[in-house]
């Protein structure tokens, strides 16, 4: 039975003050059963990973570098995020993917990198709104998971986030049946690939525009094992009944 995931990503926000919602998550959550991740900017890494100790709140980091040291100016290595407490780091989200132009290759990179340093890699797959209409998701999102994920993937080094680009930050929401889709379809990719036992094992979340008020009917998906939250994992208050709602679907 594959461990539920709810995932906070705080994106370019919060600095020490916002230290104050993650003491109260962990608070909130001290009951969860779901494993519970929040991904603040790499500049609070450090002393959220101290407020979270002895709590059910993991932290993790949002991207890196693929090389493991060297002359990369303003960049972070998976060890230096492994080092400052991150169990896990975000890879090719959209917002990457597009205002960095990272590629299948450079994500694959990524990932390989960061379960080296001992790292979950969340790897991030979605298809724009111009992809949908053509009906091309199904084929955009098959080669970004082909292109993005490490040959030896496993249940314990890879999430896969499905984040449709035109539901992130929108409060859009594809319809379950769109949901149900594209998460069988990546399992069965995940299946072909690697074969059942370790396809299965992997974790998939869904991301882009996940609230309180529609996370039930989410997690009720099958094959949705969680979700990558942006907006509503910056307050304790948002955050903590997405948590609550994916511990009543397990
Ligand atoms: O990483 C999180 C996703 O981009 C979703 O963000 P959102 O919940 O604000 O739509």
């Amino acid at each position: 039975m594959r461990r539920k995931l709810a995932a906070g990503n705080w994106k370019m926000n919060g600095t020490a003050s916002a230290l104050t919602e993650l003491g109260n998550l962990a608070y909130s959550c001290k009951s969860a059963k779901a494993e519970v991740l929040i991904c603040p900017p790499a500049t609070l890494l450090y002393r959220a990973a101290n407020v979270c100790v002895d709590s059910k709140v993991n932290i993790g980091a949002q991207d890196c570098h693929s090389a493991t040291y060297g002359a990369h100016t303003g960049d972070l290595s998976a060890e230096m995020l492994h080092d400052a407490g991150a169990t896990a780091v975000i890879l090719g989200h959209s917002e990457r993917r597009a205002d960095h132009g990272e590629s299948d290759e450079t994500v694959r990179a990524k990932a390989k990198t960061a379960i080296a340093a001992g790292l979950t890699a969340i790897i991030c797959v979605g298809e724009t709104l111009e992809d949908r209409e053509a009906g091309k998701t199904l084929d955009v999102v098959r080669a970004q998971l082909a292109g993005s994920l490490p040959d030896d993937t496993s249940g314990t080094t890879v999430v896969v986030a499905y984040e449709p680009v035109w539901a992130i930050g929108t409060g859009k929401v594809p319809t379950v049946e769109q949901i149900a889709e594209v998460h069988n379809d990546l399992r069965a990719s995940l299946v072909k690939r690697f074969g059942g036992e370790t396809a299965n094992a992997i974790r998939l979340l869904y991301g882009g525009s996940v609230k309180a008020s529609n996370a039930k009917e989410i997690f009720a998906v099958a094959h949705v094992d969680g979700a990558l939250v942006g907006g509503a994992s910056l307050k304790a208050a948002d955050f903590a009944p997405i948590v609550a709602a994916l511990d009543a679907s397990a």
